[in-house]
């Protein structure tokens, strides 16, 4: 006798035994026949059924996670993006502005939005320094009508979102991971911001419909070990000092590759240690202050032979009109649908002040205007990616935009330490990281 199988337990009503009792019974087989329908059809409903409301319930689970995580998206969200981008003025741009709650980003936007363009800012908003000043630059540049999305460049959904709704005729691209020495701490950051982040925006950028003109925050510190001076947009930048310069000759290059490819067109501003109010907290200018109000001692650099460190320091206003000239001039990017269609602009510019002051010489001005001694600590520069002295040739953002710095040193430290004091009181309360 032949063993039923698993299969045969599983399905008992098998073809034979249905034929055993259609020969017996017709009537009964009608009945079971009709039973069997009436109960796959139920089944099948129930099947229909279930399936509609897992697909639902899918559906409910992706657009619910994405607004439970993300900051950004719903249609509130596309008219506060559309507004904050409207232009206010006749052959006005709208830009979106990449670490809108930066130093210079802030800076850049509110001079955009105050001529009357439209402007979009976005920031991770990481902490790299102290958030609460990037929320508080946030929150300045919200009561003049600038929304800054909380988001990250590597967010390529949230790019491509940004140019559904505006058709950002500009990018400022300025959000990175700054800091010469910090790189040696925490190298991937830059790689992420400086390197990963550029080729995400720069993707969404050359498939956007029209494509944007994009400027963009280079570094002096490009020109690494170069000593021919004044640094020269022609000189040598092929040996960094620091993965920082490293990471930002490399989005030179990248962002050529995009020129030549795509058709975009692009402008990279080497900046020369811009200071300011609003400033950054790591710059030694910053911290010196902090610390001279506070009665600390500072540390200052000092190079081979007992030589002081110099640098071009560069005021914030005269790198925002660089910014605005360069934004200005940039010509049209040529491409459309990801395809080139002709040559584009691709240009690179020092903006600095021309005037290199060393380190003690700061030091003795920030002591002027805060009234205060400094305790000096005078060390070696220790082998962390700083170079010797910065000085920048600014000829060719002269010819192309009629660049002109105004601010010298002095002057622009004592605006600095007047913000300084009306944002942390003179007994420096607040804590400063
Ligand atoms: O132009 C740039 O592309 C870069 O500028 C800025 O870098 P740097 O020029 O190095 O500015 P910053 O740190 O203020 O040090 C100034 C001087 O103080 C010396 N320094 C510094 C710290 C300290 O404790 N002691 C000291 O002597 C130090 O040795 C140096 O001589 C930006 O941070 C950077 O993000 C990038 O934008």
């Amino acid at each position: 006798m032949k063993m039923p199988s698993l299969e045969d337990e599983l399905f008992p009503s098998t073809p034979g035994k249905f034929k055993i009792e259609r020969g017996h019974n017709m009537n009964r087989q009608f009945h079971r026949c009709f039973a069997s329908t009436s109960t796959m059809f139920l089944w099948a409903l129930f099947l229909i059924a279930l399936t509609a409301s897992y697909l639902s319930f899918q559906s409910f689970v992706d657009s619910g996670s994405r607004y439970f995580t993300a900051s950004w998206g719903g249609i509130q969200w596309e008219k506060q993006v559309r507004n904050s981008a409207q232009i206010h003025r006749s052959g006005g741009m709208s830009v979106l502005v990449t670490g809108a709650a930066g130093f210079v980003g802030s800076h850049v936007s509110l001079a955009l939005k105050k001529r009357g363009d439209g402007v979009v800012g976005l920031d991770n908003f990481n902490n790299y320094y102290d958030p609460s000043l990037k929320k508080a630059r946030k929150s300045l540049l919200s009561s003049h009508g600038i929304l800054v999305v909380e988001g990250d460049l590597n967010d390529a959904k949230l790019l491509a979102k940004l140019f559904d709704v505006v058709a950002f005729t500009h990018v400022m691209h300025l959000a990175a991971q700054a800091g010469v020495r910090y790189a040696m701490e925490n190298p991937s950051s830059y790689v992420h911001s400086n390197i990963a982040g550029l080729v995400t925006l720069l993707e969404v950028c050359k498939s956007a419909n029209p494509q944007p003109s994009i400027v963009w925050a280079s570094s002096s510190s490009v020109y690494g070990l170069n000593e021919k001076v004044p640094f020269s947009e022609l000189d040598q930048t092929d040996r960094p000092a620091s993965l920082y310069a490293a990471t930002k000759k490399a989005g030179e290059e990248i962002t050529h590759t995009y020129n030549h490819i795509y058709g975009l067109s692009i402008t990279g501003l080497r900046f020369f240690t811009v200071y300011g109010p609003w400033g950054r907290p790591d710059m030694a200018y910053f911290s010196f202050t902090r610390n001279i109000l506070q009665g600390k001692p500072i540390t200052i650099y000092r190079g081979k032979n007992r030589s002081d460190l110099a640098r071009d320091f560069t005021y914030i206003d005269d790198i925002v009109k660089g910014c605005l000239g360069s934004l200005d001039t940039s010509g049209k990017s040529t491409g459309t649908g990801g395809k080139k269609r002709g040559p584009a602009p691709y240009r690179i510019f020092n903006l600095g002040n021309t005037s290199p002051v060393n380190v003690p010489e700061l030091v003795n001005i920030l002591e002027r205007h805060l009234k205060v001694k400094a305790k000096r600590n005078i060390v070696q520069m220790p082998g962390n990616g700083d170079v010797p002295f910065t000085h920048a040739n600014i000829s060719a953002a002269q010819r192309a935009f009629g660049y002109k710095p105004t601010t010298d040193l002095q002057t622009g430290l004592k605006k600095f330490v007047r913000w300084y004091l009306s944002y942390y009181g003179y007994n420096n309360r607040k804590n400063v990281q």
